[in-house]
């Protein structure tokens, strides 16, 4: 709901003797205001299915069974007040609570001004009626001081209610934001097809919940007033009409609903077609190249019209329901106008009561009927709220960590930081010139009794691994594709907890240890572990922002508005940012020196996972790698895509650096790089038998294995 709406609800019968031809308007299909309830309308019994992508919509858990509307009114309303309450007592409380007790006083001084109205209708009427110049004239300047003093308190009330929406929208924006991207929800909630969009939910639904919620209430509040002052009015001028009026809005409530009850239905499918179709365009153009190389412009032409067609019918469909319905909204709309006047005509013609007072009797009639019509008036926008009450509820509930964890998993990986160890052991490793070395190093990370298994079916891919690695350690996973390589990286990255066993990490920076809670995050993007994923994620931004990603990143704005959500969870606290120098120096030493002057220099703005090579944007994730200085760097296939001299290169230089690698790959030329080489085989599942084997990189005879592949 709008605020066209709420001023159509609360002032228009008033302002304008044309009041139901702007309620029309703004339930005509053309209207922006309908549009946006038919394209949100969905139903709380669609709980939980996707409004988006068609892609992830099936693997996403079914509605709940709801045994009751009662219950179902109730559980709606405990979600609409998690969502909404903690606003009202968060900082910024004092102010949200001063703009929302102003925003109450201002639609408390509307209703005030609109019954001031209906009374000055009523004599201004009865002058014109009695053709009295003078008390006309009187009248109509009444009228004029009254529009001039009481039309700003409309706009203000409406200014301080966006302004207010806003603020919380603000708020809670950021509130979502950090819980989104804390414990890596986020990727939990792709990986696993948690639920459907969490960014339409975090845009849209949230945008939604904000100005309706308040219109809502705003809504509410001015028609129990207006039902107040109106009531006794209308009473005043003849009780039978009262009567007419609670049995003309409850016939009308109820017919509504029956014949809407499929419509609701229809706008939550329109909500899912339009967003597919959005999708499968989202994906041409993620995969401009691909489709481009297959000159598959035919098959994605098909597949979008297609989807473009369902949603066309779907609307159809719509447009058919919402005209039926209109038949009898827009009737119960205009017989209004007369209906009012015919039932207090006998009396006006019997000379019991003056002309005005039928003007004033259809204004209070319209006023009330307003207020008791709320259902048959906002029926999508109702309808729309619920469902976005249950989509924010939802998401809210998998932020808390309520259900993201399956509770029938007894069991999952301990992943744990601990301050660094004393050294006390001697380790071989190989130094940049080909020779092994003996020299005392520290733990940095020890996997005990490791089993991995996938999240969502619990296929075991690592049985019981055992593993120390050593500062200055180099260790290569290899084994065949799918075995569980990467997924062992994501245990370690704290991704992935299905299975048992205990992944321990020594790494030093003390302070961290005395913060309350210690995440892998924090771990992470404090510069002690860095990973490189095959497929470098290349950030929007600068050259400058792509090489000091992630390490670095802009201290956070103020919450517009003033709200004072803490920014800095994710602002990343690591040694001094490098300057432009130590930039262009670590561009040399990949090899990548020639960009910067190819693209106009270190501030150039380019879509940098087009316009550079997929080789030479893994240059660049190991120049923010050289740049960050991790004492363990996980390296998952992150040369594959270069030639073998460069792919030396890189390895020499992070040796040189001083880094501790895990690395992932399949070439037999990266050994060389690395002292030990853990083999895993792909797990048998109806085997307990451990599928890995640990061996030194230099014992090259044993490269052939027991291991069955
Ligand atoms: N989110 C997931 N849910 C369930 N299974 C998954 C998930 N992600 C990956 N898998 C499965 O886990 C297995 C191991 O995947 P992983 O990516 O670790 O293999 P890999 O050894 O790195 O393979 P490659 O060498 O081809 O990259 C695969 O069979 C894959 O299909």
């Amino acid at each position: 709901m709008r605020r066209k709406e709420m001023i159509l609800i609360t002032a228009a019968p008033v302002f304008s003797p044309c009041s139901h031809l702007l309620l029309r308007h703004s339930l005509h299909p053309s209207s922006p205001l309908r549009h946006e309830s038919i394209h949100r309308s969905k139903i709380s019994r669609f709980r939980g299915v996707s409004a988006a992508s068609s892609s992830s919509s099936s693997l996403l858990p079914q509605p709940p069974h709801r045994p009751d509307k009662a219950s179902e009114l109730r559980a709606l309303w405990k979600r609409f007040w998690k969502v909404a309450a903690p606003f009202w007592f968060s900082e910024d409380k004092d102010q949200a609570r001063l703009r929302l007790a102003a925003v109450f006083a201002l639609t408390l001084a509307t209703t005030g001004i609109s019954v001031g109205f209906n009374f000055l209708g009523r004599d201004f009427y009865n002058a014109l009626a009695n053709k009295d110049q003078d008390q006309f004239t009187k009248q109509l300047l009444y009228y004029l001081c009254g529009f001039a003093g009481g039309i700003p308190f409309f706009v203000l009330r409406d200014y301080a209610k966006e302004t207010l929406s806003l603020r919380w929208r603000s708020w809670m924006t950021k509130y979502y934001l950090q819980r989104y991207l804390k414990d890596q929800t986020f990727y939990k909630i792709q990986s696993q097809s948690m639920i459907d969009n969490p960014d339409q939910r975090i845009v849209d639904d949230l945008s939604s919940f904000t100005a309706t919620a308040l219109s809502f209430s705003l809504t509410l509040f001015s028609a129990t007033i207006d039902l107040i002052s109106f009531s006794n009015i209308l009473f005043t001028i003849y009780p039978p009409l009262f009567l007419v009026l609670l049995l003309y809005s409850f016939g009308g409530t109820a017919i509504s609903v029956f014949l809407g009850k499929g419509l609701v239905n229809l706008n939550f499918l329109q909500e899912k077609k339009e967003a597919d179709f959005r999708y499968s365009l989202v994906r041409v153009r993620e995969n401009a190249e691909s489709i481009a190389f297959y000159g598959g412009e035919q098959n994605e032409m098909q597949l979008l019209l297609q989807r473009f067609k369902s949603a066309f019918d779907n609307l159809t469909e719509l447009l058919i329901a919402s005209r039926n319905l209109e038949f009898f909204t827009d009737g119960y709309r205009y017989l209004i106008q007369i209906l009012p006047a015919a039932v207090v005509a006998p009396m006006f013609f019997s000379g019991k009561i003056e002309f005005g007072v039928i003007n004033q009797s259809v204004s209070a009639f319209n006023h009330i009927l307003g207020d008791f019509s709320l259902v048959v008036y906002q029926f999508q926008a109702i309808s729309a709220f619920s469902a976005v009450i249950d989509r924010l509820g939802e998401f809210d509930d998998l932020l808390d960590n309520n259900i993201s964890r399956d509770p029938s998993q007894l069991e999952e990986i301990e992943l744990t930081y601990q301050s660094e160890l004393e050294p006390s052991f001697t380790s071989s490793l190989l130094d940049s010139n080909g020779s092994i070395q003996s020299r005392q190093n520290q733990k940095l990370l020890e996997i005990e009794e490791l089993t991995l298994q996938t999240p969502t079916n619990g296929t075991t891919l690592v049985h019981s691994l055992v593993a120390d690695i050593y500062d200055k350690d180099h260790l290569l996973i290899m084994g065949p594709s799918g075995s569980g390589k990467t997924s062992l990286l994501r245990a370690m990255a704290g991704l992935w907890r299905s299975g048992k066993g205990k992944i321990t990490f020594y790494l030093n920076s003390q302070d961290d240890f005395e913060q309350e809670k210690y995440d892998s995050q924090r771990k992470r993007s404090s510069g002690d572990v860095l990973f490189l994923p095959q497929r470098p994620y290349m950030v929007l931004g600068t050259l400058r922002q792509q090489l000091l990603y992630p390490t670095w990143s802009s201290t956070m704005e103020a919450t517009p508005g003033g709200s004072q959500i803490d920014g800095t969870q994710f602002k990343i606290v690591t040694s001094s940012q490098p300057k432009t120098d130590d930039l262009m120096r670590t561009l040399e030493n990949v090899r990548l020196g020639h960009i910067v002057e190819r693209f106009g220099g270190l501030e150039s703005l380019q879509e940098w996972s087009s316009v550079l090579s997929l080789g030479e944007q893994q240059r660049l994730a190991f120049a923010r790698l050289l740049l960050c200085q991790p004492k363990l760097a996980l390296l998952d296939e992150s040369t594959s895509a270069l030639d073998e001299a460069n792919e030396a290169h890189l390895y020499q230089q992070i040796q040189a650096a001083g880094i501790t690698y895990i690395s992932i790959g399949h070439r037999q030329t990266l050994t060389k790089f690395h002292n030990k080489i853990l083999h895993i085989s792909t797990a048998d599942p109806k085997s307990m038998e451990r599928n890995w084997r640990m061996e030194d990189a230099n014992a090259k005879d044993s490269l052939s294995g027991t291991l069955s592949q």
